[in-house]
């Protein structure tokens, strides 16, 4: 080997050894790079599932405090005090609350019963169905429009259209639940789109969904609906008329009987929306929707307070109580002197009172003249032009200004076509119990009545006094039944009302001195 290779040789190694050293170096630093650059990665994933973790536990308290708070409470308790004491505890609450139940209902169900039941109800039916049950019935919003997606990456930003993806579906979301003992009010947020009349639509959809008789549709705010869903009848068995007795009366919430919702239903016998018209074919139950709010305006009566005036075509119904009615007819003649007496009363009263009040108070002086009027057809269809004439224009004029003066109308019909009840439009409250056709609904309370919910023509016969009503601070009809009264009862009424005896009324042990 000559000098030269010797030297190039020599300084090749060189070379490479410096090479291989620098590399050793270069090495080293990244891997230190890298490696901190791995613990900084674990750290922040660490600390930002934590973040995370803290703002799902924190949402979930907020949205869901009773069950967050149960499961904290249950789960302290079996690390400090140990599960056998749990279950001891548990079961003595448990018999605690069937004994209370047992023995008062109404207030355990108050308390607890209802309570428990939503919660049961919200967890185990609704969160998990109805989103279900809503996009089958059409009530989802599809996103459609083309939103984009970035996604933020350690080398820059990178764009995702999201017509690559599955568009969205968006679905109501279960805001509340409220069981009930017959009714479960479901409170569902609207999604952008939609509106409260879409719910109305598929109120039927939804009951068959849901595997019950009813469902109805409530706004309670300008995006949110309760959507009702009934699971057992409350009005199934016959409603008693409270006993006579001398209790407060007031005419503008006079008790009628109970709603659906298992409440109290009053009607307005004197003022705003007091004039009545009553349809229902016959056997529906007509006469108890009379007689019931009379036998609870007793006192009234009795005092002077309010003078009934009755018309009974059929010459029956309401003569089985005759000395109740200030006035009687049963004729067209007499009905048409019964109105036009009572519209003379009105006039003299106006003059009396013009420019004085805006609405007559009642009193033994001016007592609320109270018009029953059954089958009503029968005089403004099925009698003569002129009296039938005659008689619409006087019961328009008592309907039209009788509600200031003291002047109610409430009228009982079998058929209520415009061509029975000319005047049908007049009387601003309307109760349909059961009738033939399912048009009749709609010609009682309205366009729209049966889509939402009044399905008067399917009450059965058995349900008399059943009917609905229309418009009484919940959005879709309202079924009711109508306290019944027997012919006791119309009896004792008669006796208390005549004064002078002593009546004795079923379910009221003591009598009252009339
Ligand atoms: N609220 C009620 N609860 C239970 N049963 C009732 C009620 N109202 C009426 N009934 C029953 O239905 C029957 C018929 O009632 P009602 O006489 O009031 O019918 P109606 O509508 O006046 O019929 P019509 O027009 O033929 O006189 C009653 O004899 C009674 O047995």
């Amino acid at each position: 080997m000559s000098a030269h290779t010797f030297g190039v040789l020599f300084l090749g190694g060189v070379g490479l050894a410096v090479v291989v050293w620098v590399l050793h170096k270069l090495g080293r630093a990244l891997a230190s790079i890298a490696e901190a650059l791995a613990a900084t990665a674990v750290v922040f994933i660490a600390l930002w599932s934590l973040i995370r973790a803290f703002v799902w536990v924190v949402k979930e308290i907020v949205t869901h405090p009773r069950t967050s708070l149960t499961v904290v409470a249950v789960a302290s308790w079996c690390l400090w005090l140990g599960w056998l004491s749990l279950v001891v505890t548990a079961t003595v609450v448990t018999a605690g609350l069937l004994s209370w139940r047992r023995f008062h209902l109404v207030s355990f169900d108050q308390w607890a019963g209802g309570p428990l039941r939503s919660w049961w109800f919200r967890w185990a039916v609704y969160m998990p169905k109805l989103p279900g049950w809503l996009h089958a019935c059409g009530l989802s919003v599809k996103d459609d429009t083309v939103p984009v997606d970035v996604t933020v990456t350690l080398v820059g930003c990178k764009k995702i259209n999201r017509d690559q993806q599955e568009s969205r579906v968006h679905v109501p979301r279960v805001r509340r639940v409220k069981s009930g003992a017959s009714w479960d009010e479901v409170r569902v947020v609207l999604v952008p789109g939609q509106k409260p009349e879409d719910f109305d639509e598929a109120a039927r959809a939804l009951a068959s969904a849901r595997k019950v008789s009813r469902c109805q549709v409530r706004e309670v705010g300008p995006n949110v609906v309760s959507l009702d869903f009934q699971r057992r009848d409350l009005l199934a068995a016959p409603v008693q008329c409270p006993p006579l007795d001398e209790g407060r009366v007031d005419l503008r919430r006079v008790w009628a009987g109970r709603t659906e919702y298992g409440q109290d239903w009053h009607l307005p016998l004197y003022g705003s929306g007091s004039h009545t018209l009553v349809a229902g074919a016959s056997g529906a139950g007509k006469n108890s929707v009379m007689w019931c709010p009379l036998v609870s305006i007793a006192p009234a009566i009795r005092d002077g307070l309010v003078r009934v005036s009755g018309i009974d075509p059929k010459g029956m119904e309401l003569a089985y109580g005759r000395d109740i009615f200030h006035r009687y007819a049963v004729t067209p003649a007499d009905a048409l002197e019964v109105l036009n007496d009572l519209v003379t009363a009105m006039d003299t009263r106006k003059r009396e009172f013009a420019g004085r009040v805006r609405a007559v108070p009642v009193s033994t002086d001016n007592p609320l003249e109270l018009v029953e009027f059954d089958e009503i057809g029968a005089l403004t269809k099925y009698t003569d032009r002129k009296t039938r004439e005659a008689i619409i224009e006087k019961v328009a004029l008592l309907t039209t200004q009788g509600r200031a003066l003291g002047f109610t109308v409430r009228g009982y019909v079998q058929e209520p076509t415009k061509e029975t009840v000319p005047v049908r439009e007049l009387f601003p409250r309307r109760i349909c119990l059961r009738v033939t056709a399912k048009s009749h609904v709609g010609m009682v309370l309205g366009d729209q009545a049966y889509e939402r919910g009044a399905w008067a023509n399917r009450i059965g016969e058995s349900e008399a006094g059943t009917g609905y009503v229309w418009g009484e601070g919940i959005r879709e009809p309202l079924r009711v039944r109508a306290g019944w009264v027997p012919d006791e009862t119309v009896k004792a009424l008669e006796a208390f009302v005549a004064g002078g005896s002593v009546v004795s009324l079923p379910g009221f042990e003591g009598g009252v001195a009339a």
